[in-house]
């Protein structure tokens, strides 16, 4: 499944904050090559700092983080961008950008010092990532006029034109419908099968995660709450610990992964209502009916 260029993730003591007070403080973590691995947790557990710090746009404080045993911190700005790529949460484009120059920009990392000297396949890499996004028919268009979800998908695509081994991608299915999701996270699933890559994503949707992870690390407060398979993690007990949620795990009927079902303040079962329904009328002539 994973090709020899499948890096894994060593992290080590890794401290990382914005001012004072760290967000991350003496992280260890092992993220393993050429798998899913999702990282989920509650608001501002930090799990986009994290991504932050691995991919080095987040100066870190103290700790290291190692790619194929070598120190990222060492590696020059182009060396690091052939390695891994990162998709924030809230990329940012320049204005008046059509969708085939900005995906064009991530071969940026193998071109020479003059703009010339990228690999003979860099038209094939773009070309390739459009159509895999679907944003081949987008391609001449303005980034600004497309819908949220369209720009999320050229955004991926610019991901994917990268080729790096290391994939890390903070909530890319924002602004998507479920059907889109799905396919994302098919994408990502055929990239591991058929092109080796690690990849590391934050995920809200827990059942997205569950299905679709190798691995799981639940972040809280900025420390690794639990970190193992879908089925180690996401267990009644520890989604009630790590995010104060209620729920009721069963099977996914179509994958058998762990299903996580949230019991809201409001969900009963419906055997269980007794309250009778109220036939909504003009308030004098409202009827209580069972
Ligand atoms: N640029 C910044 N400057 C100052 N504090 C920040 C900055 N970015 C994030 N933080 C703080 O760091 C903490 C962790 O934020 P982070 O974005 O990593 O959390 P998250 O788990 O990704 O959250 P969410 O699920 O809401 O996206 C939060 O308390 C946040 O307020």
């Amino acid at each position: 499944m994973a090709d020899r260029q499948s890096p894994g993730i060593e992290i080590t003591g890794l401290t990382v904050g914005y001012g004072e007070r760290p967000v991350i403080d003496g992280l260890d973590l092992t993220v393993p090559a050429g798998r899913i691995t999702t990282i989920v947790g509650p608001n501002a557990s930090g799990k986009s700092t994290l991504l932050g710090a691995v991919a080095r746009t987040i100066p870190i404080t103290a700790g290291s983080v190692r790619l194929d045993g070598q120190d990222v911190a060492r590696w020059g700005r182009r060396a690091l961008a052939r390695r891994m790529g990162l998709l924030p949460q809230t990329p940012i484009a320049p204005e008046g950008i059509t969708v085939v120059d900005l995906v064009s920009r991530a071969r940026y990392p193998y071109r020479n010092f003059f703009g010339g000297g990228d690999t003979a396949d860099a038209d094939d890499a773009v070309a390739e990532a459009l159509s895999v996004t679907g944003t081949l028919p987008l391609a001449s268009r303005l980034l600004e006029e497309l819908s949220g979800g369209q720009r999320q998908r050229v955004w991926l695509a610019l991901a994917i034109a990268q080729r790096t081994p290391l994939m890390l991608l903070d909530e890319p299915g924002t602004y998507l419908d479920l059907t889109a999701q799905i396919e994302v996270l098919d994408i990502l699933v055929d990239l591991r099968d058929h092109a080796g890559r690690t990849i590391v994503l934050v995920l809200h949707d827990l059942n997205h995660a569950a299905r679709y992870a190798d691995h799981v690390v639940a972040l809280a407060d900025g420390r690794v709450a639990a970190t193992g398979s879908p089925a180690e993690v996401f267990t009644e007990e520890r989604l009630l610990e790590v995010f104060g949620l209620r729920s009721r795990v069963v099977d996914d009927p179509v994958t058998g992964t762990p299903m996580i079902v949230p019991i809201g303040r409001h969900s009963r079962p419906e055997h269980e209502t007794t309250r009778p329904a109220v036939i909504l009328t003009p308030a004098h002539d409202q009827k209580k009916v069972r």
